[in-house]
């Protein structure tokens, strides 16, 4: 790591650039290379710094905002805000305003606003720290609260955005002796059968990630495959299944699985998880809605607005603005109806997304049991160990919010419907 932390930082405040002026999510500008150039302890300290920040950002923006006569250009702003974060949040002081001030100095348009950039965040070490306790929660953007909002309540909003601000600890599905790895990892085994780390270390450099007894995915996100519980032997299909963790699940429970995505790169990480847990599937580079054949069992994981994962993706509510949203609906419903051609009779669908939006949810399963008659819902594959009935929705499917399990650190938003075929 650097001496001084200027180059995590810089590289941060690029990439709050990138999000907050450009609309593009982390996971975009870090998979253009972006932080190629770093070590690999500056670069996860970059990652780390702006990913706090955007957790923190309405918090951030209230404690500036007094020292501020008027908005700076985006890059000092980002920087103020990384620097308030930092200090707000116990970093010391002289550390991070001189790492700032050296920052934006070296801006070739900027550069004359040091002077500011060495003011402000000098009274925000003084008076920062006290504030930043007494600050609600971050709100989310009008876009996605007022529809958020309207779905579950004012009340469960705020607890959800609550959930946002604290962040999601490490899970992790272990093919093997769950209690026996919680023990090793230094975690504890979730009612679901997850594994919870909350002292997380880098993922690569744990016990049991090279041999592949484990990988990461949330607890929530590892429900859908437990609803399907394909059998040993059965013909499974994983849809839209890249990176990989739904396959894994359902190549561990003995199903024989054909997993598609369309996403040729995507699909490079499934046969790098699958080569790493020394797990079998048939991995097919496919638009699913061209696959033909017949399957006792499909797991539907479909493209949706990820709304469900902010609290570790807090770019996503500040990089997007909705107007895909609809778009994504539209595939969701085409490719339940396509999936729904590819199941045997008697065969069950599990569809999921990890979305907060009940058009992405409830509102996909009450509409395909419209169009397609010879399709029920399959209240009975809810009962999974450690699933709680009162998550189940009107129309038999199990609606997950990042508020629930508090106490335990919380989930994943996510919808997930069984659907069996006469
Ligand atoms: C929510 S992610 C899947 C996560 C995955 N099931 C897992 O558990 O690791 C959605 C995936 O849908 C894929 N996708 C989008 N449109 C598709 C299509 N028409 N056909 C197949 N895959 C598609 C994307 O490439 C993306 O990998």
């Amino acid at each position: 790591m650097s001496d001084t932390g200027v180059q995590a930082r810089r590289a941060a405040v690029y990439v709050l650039d990138q999000v907050l002026g450009e609309g593009r999510l982390m996971s975009e500008v870090l998979g253009a290379g972006t932080l190629d150039k770093l070590d690999a302890s500056d670069r996860a300290r970059a990652q780390r710094l702006a990913t706090q920040t955007l957790r923190g950002l309405e918090r951030a923006d209230r404690v500036l905002q007094k020292h501020l006569q008027r908005t700076p250009p985006l890059m000092v702003h980002n920087a103020l805000r990384v620097g308030a974060v930092e200090l707000c949040q116990g970093e010391a002081a002289h550390g991070v305003v001189n790492a700032m001030v050296e920052l934006v100095s070296k801006h070739k348009r900027y550069g004359k606003m040091k002077g500011l950039t060495n003011a402000v965040l000098r009274k925000v070490a003084a008076k920062g720290p006290e504030e930043w306790g007494k600050l609600r929660a971050p709100r989310l953007p009008k876009w996605l609260r007022g529809p958020l909002a309207d779905a579950w309540g004012a009340e469960a909003m705020g607890h959800i955005e609550q959930a946002h601000f604290a962040g999601a600890p490490l899970d992790v599905t272990v093919n093997g002796d769950a209690q026996a790895w919680a023990e090793k990892l230094g975690g504890s085994v979730l009612p679901t059968g997850s594994v919870r780390v909350t002292d997380a270390r880098q993922v690569s450099a744990m016990e049991g990630y090279d041999a592949g007894i484990w990988w990461v995915q949330d607890a929530a996100a590892a429900i859908p495959a437990q609803v399907l519980a394909p059998q040993s032997g059965m013909q499974a299909l994983d849809l839209c299944a890249a990176p990989g963790g739904k396959t894994m699940q359902m190549a561990a429970m003995g199903a024989e699985v054909t997993c598609v995505d369309i996403s040729k790169g995507r699909m490079a990480r499934v046969q790098e998880n699958l080569t790493r847990t020394g797990l079998k599937a048939r991995v097919v580079v496919q638009d699913a809605l061209t696959l033909d054949g017949k399957y006792d069992a499909i797991l539907l994981d479909a493209p949706c607005s990820a709304t469900g994962t902010i609290r570790r993706h807090p770019d996503l509510p500040h990089a997007k603005d909705g107007s895909e949203f609809g778009a994504l609906i539209d595939l969701q419903a085409q490719l339940l109806d396509h999936a729904a051609t590819l199941l045997k009779p008697g065969g069950r669908l599990v569809f999921c997304t990890c979305s907060l939006l009940p058009d992405e949810g409830e509102v996909q399963i009450e509409e395909a049991l419209e169009r397609h008659a010879d399709l029920s819902i399959d209240r009975d594959a809810l009962k999974v160990d450690g699933v709680d009935p009162s998550w189940t929705t009107q129309e038999g499917g199990l609606r997950l919010r990042p508020d629930f399990w508090t106490d335990q650190g919380g989930m994943d938003g996510f919808y997930i419907a069984a659907l069996r075929k006469a």
